[in-house]
């Protein structure tokens, strides 16, 4: 029976040995030698990955012990593995389940695969004391950074070894243009409430999988955004989202004591009553537009009125999202910006012209089903580099049935931006700029997803 069932396993697969030892109660020592233990990552449905085990029996102490041997020399090549990682962990993410997700399922794999964890400092205290730690401690010595939480907790550590990078090579943070990659990848552990860059990572927001792509050292290069104004470094970032999607944000902010489920729906709802257009220049330079003109002018064709990529449009925008990665996320399985990928070199530039309620709210629910969200009229896709947001006043157009108030943000003057699923407040214009593969990530390409469930039905 056996032998009809043969199977077979790549050595690359395998991330841990063990012997294997039958121990009694009684018994002293170190119990009965059966033979080695591998210790398997096996790649299964819908892009999970999964912990597995192979038992080889032999009952020879010299055997085995060469076989064990062998077989730690041959995991001690494989390059990226990390023998030794920095966690940092956000104890109060989704339902403060993070320590938990921790504990429970990241930790014990990370051990049975050797790998060293620093445990001072791990649990972050308040909002930006992941870039005050990161900023302080001494990263010499570890493989790589591990992050367990959501978006908001990913998005500032990957900021915070960003700012390191540029401090560390002597780069001035503001009007930085090439700025340096960050020395160390990240790992993201998807412990938060909607888990976008996870997700967009590993097709999946899985715990299990996201720690197996740590453990077996998949490196994954993702473009990152550089947000700033008037010239002035305000944050790296992955996604944007201006208009409703900010003011969304901004609400959910304010309830946070409500459950994270419900809060975001309750938000989604609040916004979409009291919809309005945000009056807008928005420039943007096309993906490729620079090396276009540069090639032509190489090729030495007659100078042209479109010497200057930078396109401008202007007008009344409910929603503006820039997006540097997909975007994957359970309310739209094939992403907020299915076209883009982790690290083309451009991101999505994605604008909602004004429009009805009932025809917005039709846009919407289109990112949760198979239909095209972008086939609407008042809907506009490009492909970019960089784009500049210039709200050109915060008191739209006044409109009773929209129940205009003012923008539910701290300062009046503001505006609401959800960048990675924190809110940013600016006043005036943010320019974004992407950087191909500023930095890398743990994770893999994966497989385009067909079979998808959808878990909110708020609107
Ligand atoms: N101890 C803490 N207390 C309060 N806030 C914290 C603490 N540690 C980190 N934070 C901040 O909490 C914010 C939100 O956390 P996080 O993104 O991990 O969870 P979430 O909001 O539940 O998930 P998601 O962003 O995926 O929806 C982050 O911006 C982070 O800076």
């Amino acid at each position: 029976d056996m032998l009809c069932k043969e199977e077979m396993i790549e050595l690359k697969d395998i991330f841990s040995v063990k012997l294997k030892r039958r121990c009694s109660v009684k018994q002293q020592g170190s119990g009965t030698l059966l033979g080695i233990t591998l210790f398997i990552c096996l790649k299964r449905e819908q892009n999970k990955l999964k912990d597995s085990t192979l038992d080889l029996i032999n009952l020879s102490e010299d055997h085995c012990d060469i076989w064990f041997q062998q077989f730690r020399k041959i995991l001690a090549g494989f390059p990226n593995r990390p023998k030794s990682l920095k966690i940092l962990l956000n104890p109060q993410s989704h339902k403060k389940e993070a320590i938990q997700v921790y504990y429970e399922k990241v930790e014990p794999l990370l051990k049975l695969a050797e790998i060293k964890t620093d445990v001072t400092k791990i649990v972050t205290e308040y909002e930006g004391h992941a870039v005050s730690l990161l900023k302080e401690c001494e990263l010499q010595g570890f493989d790589g950074v591990v992050c367990v939480g959501g978006d908001g907790s990913a998005s500032e550590v990957a900021h915070a070894l960003l700012l390191r990078a540029q401090k560390k090579a002597g780069m001035e943070t503001d009007g930085i243009l090439t700025p340096v990659r960050a020395q160390l990848p990240l790992g993201l552990i998807p412990a938060g409430s909607t888990n976008v860059l996870a997700h967009s990572l590993h097709g999946i927001s899985h715990v299990v999988t996201a720690t197996l792509h740590i453990i077996m050292g998949h490196i994954q290069p993702v473009d990152v955004c550089t947000f700033s104004t008037a010239g002035k470094l305000l944050r790296f970032g992955f996604s944007a989202m201006f208009g409703f999607g900010g003011r969304t944000l901004a609400v959910a902010e304010k309830y946070r004591w409500m459950s994270p489920n419900h809060r975001r729906d309750f938000a989604v709802i609040k916004a979409l009553a009291k919809l309005k257009p945000e009056d807008c220049e928005i420039s943007f330079l096309p993906f490729n537009s620079s090396k276009d003109i540069q090639e032509r002018k190489a090729q030495g064709s007659p100078k042209c009125d479109c010497d200057d990529p930078w396109q401008m449009i202007q007008g009344q925008f409910l929603n503006v999202s820039i997006m540097a990665i997909p975007c994957l996320c359970s309310v739209a399985p094939r992403g907020l910006a299915p076209n883009t990928r982790l690290n083309n070199g451009s991101m999505a530039l994605i604008i909602a012209r004004d429009t009805s309620r009932p025809e917005f709210i039709k846009h919407l629910k289109r990112y949760a089903s198979v239909k095209n969200q972008f086939s609407f009229s008042f809907v506009e896709t490009y492909t970019v580099e960089e784009v500049k947001v210039h709200p050109r006043s915060n008191s739209s157009r006044y409109n009773p049935e929209r129940e205009d108030t003012p923008h539910e943000t701290a300062s009046e003057n503001s505006f609401p931006w959800n960048v990675d699923g924190d809110l940013m407040e600016v006043a005036s214009e943010v320019h974004v700029r992407l950087h191909p593969r500023l930095i890398s990530l743990y994770g893999e390409s994966m497989e385009e997803m067909h079979d998808f469930k959808v878990t909110c039905n708020c609107i």
